[in-house]
């Protein structure tokens, strides 16, 4: 085994080169083909198409307040000295169909209402007496006023969604007001989540010695927040054989995009993954991190597998570090790095030498400080769960006191 660190860097580089379309990697991720959701499904999808209006947004002039619809020229003038009056020929509630305004009269309209021929302008009920045959009108308002014409915020055509455009809100929101009711997407990575390890109980009571699989359900949460979705979440044993067969069958279906293993990667005398994927050209190497130092990447039958060590928190940081931003470039995601903030430490801390170290962190965002949450091993899944930072410590840095600024990735954003 290399005795030489692989930087965190490196080790990005190669998972992200996994996983890209001009990566080695024929039916991986980085081609992904496209599906068609229904826009009820579509939020946190990436457009694998452009998105043109079938229609200008609004569709008809309409009014942007309540108040009456008039011509302009029949209110030039008008002050709250000098009023004028206006018959009311009627009501123009919202949903309404298309009327007409008689010259020197007077609609009464709501807001969203479609502006009658003939009317040019809304005058807003506040600057009348509201009236309701005649209409006692204070204010001049000139041609346009308070009219919202058609086609004023997006025209017949126009591109409104760009290919690579991520669905919000927002976006959703306007595919509805446009009648746009399904939308051509990236397809979501599959990933094959598998834990290794003879101590994990399939019991629900683990026997003795055993412990409960968490990375099973830690990884596929990440996948899946990462834009993926985990197809099928397994375990087992410490069995090269057991593990090989498993492996084989489950790809031979071709719905795999991505392998994510767990644990049986360092050194001792039972390493599953790294004994059984080493002789299949997987590369094992040790990374300046912690935690997270053990770590395989490679392809096995064309498709990416990467493979993350046991502990959870090295898990979940090495998905953080090496997995989710590969993942969520390779299916187009626009933001793939968490927010990198630059807060103060609450707490002195000692930087590691000769590795890069990500602590947990809570962050106070008001204050902009963020405070060492639980200690830096990776046997604290707790102490991560109460966690939403990582504080990103560089190798052999000197030691920091309170107040030192530090860089953190804001867990709960992006
Ligand atoms: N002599 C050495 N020992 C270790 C080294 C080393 O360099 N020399 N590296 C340490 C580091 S760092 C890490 S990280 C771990 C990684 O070990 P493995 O990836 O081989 O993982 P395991 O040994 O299988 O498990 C480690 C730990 O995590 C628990 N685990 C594993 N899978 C799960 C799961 N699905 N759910 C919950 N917990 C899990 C497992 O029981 C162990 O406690 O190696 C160090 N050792
Ligand atoms: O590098 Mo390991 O992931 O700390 O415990």
């Amino acid at each position: 085994m290399s005795t030489s660190l692989r930087t965190v860097a490196e080790h990005q580089q190669h998972v992200a080169g996994l996983l890209v379309p001009d990566g080695p990697a024929a039916s991986g991720p980085g081609r992904p083909p496209t599906e068609t959701v229904d826009l009820d499904a579509a939020r946190g999808r990436v457009l694998a198409a452009p998105v043109h209006a079938p229609e200008p947004l609004p569709a008809f002039d309409n009014s942007a307040m309540d108040g009456y619809a008039v011509r302009a020229v029949d209110v030039a003038g008008a002050t709250a000295q000098q009023p004028v009056t206006l018959p009311v020929a009627g009501d123009v509630p919202a949903g309404a169909a298309l009327t007409d305004l008689a010259p020197g009269t007077a609609l009464r309209i709501m807001t969203g209402a479609p502006v009658p021929r003939g009317a040019d302008a809304v005058v807003e009920v506040e600057v009348t007496d509201g009236g309701t045959d005649v209409v006692r009108i204070d204010a001049a308002r000139e041609a346009g006023r308070f009219v919202r014409p058609a086609g004023s915020d997006v025209s017949a055509g126009q591109q409104v969604l760009a290919e690579g455009a991520l669905l919000g809100p927002a976006q959703v929101g306007l595919l509805a007001a446009l009648g746009i009711t399904r939308v051509v997407v990236r397809r979501r990575p599959r990933v094959l989540v598998v834990s290794t390890g003879s101590e994990l109980a399939e019991d629900p009571v683990p026997g003795a010695g055993q412990i409960r699989d968490a990375n099973g359900a830690l990884l596929a949460a990440a996948v899946a927040e990462a834009g993926g979705v985990a197809v099928r979440r397994l375990w087992v044993a410490d069995d090269v054989p057991a593990f090989l067969a498993l492996l084989d069958s489950e790809l031979a279906g071709g719905d795999v995009d991505l392998v994510l293993t767990s644990g049986g990667v360092s050194a001792g005398a039972y390493e599953v993954v790294k004994e059984a994927l080493g002789p299949r050209g997987v590369e094992f190497v040790k990374v300046a991190m912690q935690p997270g130092m053990p770590q395989g990447s490679g392809l096995v039958g064309g498709v990416p597998v990467v493979c993350l060590p046991g502990n959870p928190v090295s898990a979940l940081t090495s998905f953080e570090v090496f997995v989710r931003p590969a993942l969520r470039r390779a299916h187009g995601h626009p933001v793939p790095h968490r927010p990198v903030l630059r807060v103060a430490l609450t707490e002195p801390l000692v930087p590691l030498a000769g590795k890069r170290q990500l602590r947990r962190g809570r962050l106070d965002r008001a204050a902009g400080t963020v405070t060492p949450w639980g200690p830096a091993g990776s046997g604290f899944l707790g102490w991560f769960a109460g966690a939403d930072a990582l504080i990103d410590l560089p190798p052999a840095g000197a030691p920091l006191n309170v107040g030192d600024e530090v860089e953190v990735w804001d867990l709960a954003s992006g």
